[in-house]
């Protein structure tokens, strides 16, 4: 799949995006390591503090499918330049995908800017941090 081909999913998931109280819809698309395509929205709630991200919705269900790897995702909201995840999902992100792997951030116009993880988090807070080996 194309850069351009994985943002066009994540504009289809945009479409999906249930925002009633922020009005920003935000898509996402995350590329298995057998390379299926899981799509993602944000999805709001009425208690804000349990929102979910496009990112973490698509990472969270290419996890509960078995792929724990993500090879790239895809981001793309309605913004002056593309779109920058937040700190939380950088944070799921780190967990899901290699350091060096890709993140396409694109906008509405279609601009796009490609990052890795590393970038996003640089020190990510990591399992191997507290846990033996
Ligand atoms: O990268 C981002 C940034 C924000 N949001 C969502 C969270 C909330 O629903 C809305 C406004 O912050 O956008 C995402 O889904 N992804
Ligand atoms: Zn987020």
């Amino acid at each position: 799949m194309t850069e351009k081909e994985l943002l066009k999913a994540a504009v289809d998931a945009r479409n999906q995006a249930y925002v009633p109280y922020s009005n920003f819809p935000v898509g996402a698309a995350a590329v298995s390591g057998t390379n299926d395509v899981f799509t993602g929205c944000n999805i709001e709630n009425a208690s804000y503090g349990l929102s979910n991200c496009a990112e973490r919705t698509a990472i969270f269900k290419a996890v509960s499918e078995g792929n724990q790897n993500v090879q790239t995702l895809a981001v793309v909201a309605d913004t002056d330049d593309p779109v920058s995840p937040c700190g939380a999902c950088r944070q799921v992100l780190s967990e899901f995908l290699a350091p060096s792997a890709k993140v396409i951030l694109g906008n509405m116009k279609g601009d796009m800017k490609i990052v890795t993880v590393h970038e996003l988090l640089p020190g990510a807070f990591q399992a191997e941090d507290f846990q033996d080996e």
